[in-house]
């Protein structure tokens, strides 16, 4: 199996590069692992004390089962992945099964600042945008469908985004193998991704 990890801060375009990535190719060949799905469960709060959760910190991933997740399915067996809702702030009850396949993915904000699953990577990968644009795409994100209103996601990036990104992403971008700029869509670094990709297909 050929792991490719891939990071970037908030808004940076992990999810949209992904799905160029594996655009027309086969389910049973490729998977895709979200640290979003990883995050700790927080039944035992409420509502609003979720929303107030530091969701940027590397403690608020439960890097512990992301790992043992991904050890399961190099070694060939199928996992329970957890579902997350970003409304919710939580894990759902439900998991999806997830299949090993010859090429899998690990996309997230924190997925380069964790020893253990960057052992795990044979190829890493740090998508950048400049701040101004992830902060413009965050905000409709949030607004248009996370349930956050303007001020909220303001005081979120200074509080919370800003300052664990200078932290924590930014300076995991060192343990990169490729840097892909992504403040306009980048179509020469996803054939080349993609042709990597295609080559373990074959
Ligand atoms: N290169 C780009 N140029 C303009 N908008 C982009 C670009 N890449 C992604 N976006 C948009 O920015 C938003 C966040 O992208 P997304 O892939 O979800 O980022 P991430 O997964 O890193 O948070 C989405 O609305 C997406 O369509
Ligand atoms: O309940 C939650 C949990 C996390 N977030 C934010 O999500 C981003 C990570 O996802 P990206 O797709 O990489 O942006 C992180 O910055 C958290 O703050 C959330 O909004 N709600």
């Amino acid at each position: 199996m050929l792991v490719i990890g891939i990071a970037g801060g908030t808004g940076c375009g992990k999810t949209t590069v992904v799905n160029q990535i594996i655009n027309e190719l086969p389910d049973e060949e490729v998977g895709v692992i979200s640290q979003d799905s990883y995050y700790n469960d927080l039944s035992h709060l409420t509502l609003p004390e979720r929303r107030e959760t530091n969701f940027d910190h590397p403690n608020s991933i439960d890097f512990k089962l992301l790992a043992q997740h991904l050890k399961a399915l190099k070694d060939g067996h199928s996992i329970q992945q957890p579902v997350y809702s970003f409304l919710e702030c939580n894990r759902k009850e439900e998991t999806v099964p997830t299949h090993p396949t010859k090429v899998l993915i690990v996309e997230g904000i924190l997925i380069l600042t964790n020893p253990e699953i960057r052992e795990m990577c044979d190829i890493k990968i740090f998508v950048h945008a400049d701040s101004d644009e992830r902060l413009i795409r965050r905000l409709k994100r949030d607004v248009n469908e996370r349930g956050w209103d303007l001020d909220e996601t303001l005081e979120k990036y200074q509080t919370i985004l800003k300052p664990m990104h200078d932290q924590f992403i930014e300076p995991s971008k060192e343990y990169a193998d490729i840097i892909i700029p992504n403040n306009k869509y980048n179509t020469v670094a996803v054939d080349i991704v993609r042709s990597i990709v295609n080559e373990k297909l074959v």
